[in-house]
């Protein structure tokens, strides 16, 4: 049905579903010489495909997968030094390797209902067991990318096809825990 739609190639395939007890992992820049190390300390959350035009995406990919992990789980190990925020206006502060730009963390540091939280991409890790992708945000954005959008019914059935949910912001429970904030926030939610 949905041939010749290439989304990302670590779900291209099918998803492969992570492991319940996985510990952990270390992602790797794509430099040879001198590469970025970021060590994860246990599982991540909220695994999915984004199409927006900020997240890092492998050559080719229409989608990035992203995740999150506690910020104090995450640290930088081996050559920090190489690393640059891309854009500090922005909530997640993605630092990239100035060399190869790869992303390889991007904490939420501002007042916000994902603070404490680190955006990363688990397929710069070689372990595997990482949380498998659960749906697709912000498919509407691959556009603001260079989409044509009368390739949109094929993306979104590609995404179906493969057993994820796309939506166009991001998933219910990530936008309930954004609508909370605000409305702790504003004071209309009290408890
Ligand atoms: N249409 C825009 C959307 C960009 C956007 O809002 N991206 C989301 C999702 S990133 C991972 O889920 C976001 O929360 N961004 C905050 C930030 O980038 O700091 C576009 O495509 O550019
Ligand atoms: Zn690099
Ligand atoms: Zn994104």
């Amino acid at each position: 049905m949905s041939e010749g739609v290439r989304l990302h190639p670590a779900i291209d395939g099918g998803i492969r579903q992570g492991s319940d007890t996985f510990a952990g992992g270390t992602l790797v820049c794509h430099c040879l010489d001198k590469p970025v190390k970021v060590r994860i300390e246990g599982q991540v959350v909220h695994n999915h495909a984004c199409g927006c035009t900020k997240c890092w995406k492998p050559e080719g990919a229409t989608f990035s997968i992203v995740a999150v992990a506690p910020t104090d789980k995450v640290k930088v190990t081996e050559n920090g030094d190489k690393l640059a925020v891309v854009d500090p206006s922005a909530l997640i502060q993605r630092h990239a390797c100035k060399v190869c730009g790869v992303h390889m963390h991007g904490p939420v540091e501002r007042d916000h209902a994902f603070k404490g939280l680190t955006f990363v991409h688990t397929e710069l890790s070689r372990e595997t067991g990482w949380q498998a992708p659960q749906f697709a945000a912000f498919v509407s954005s691959v556009i603001e990318g260079g989409v044509h959008p009368s390739r949109m019914g094929a993306i979104r059935g590609r995404i179906r096809e493969i057993g994820l949910e796309p939506y166009d912001c991001l998933s219910p429970p990530l936008m309930d825990a954004l609508a909370t904030f605000a409305a702790r926030k504003s004071g209309v939610l009290k408890d």
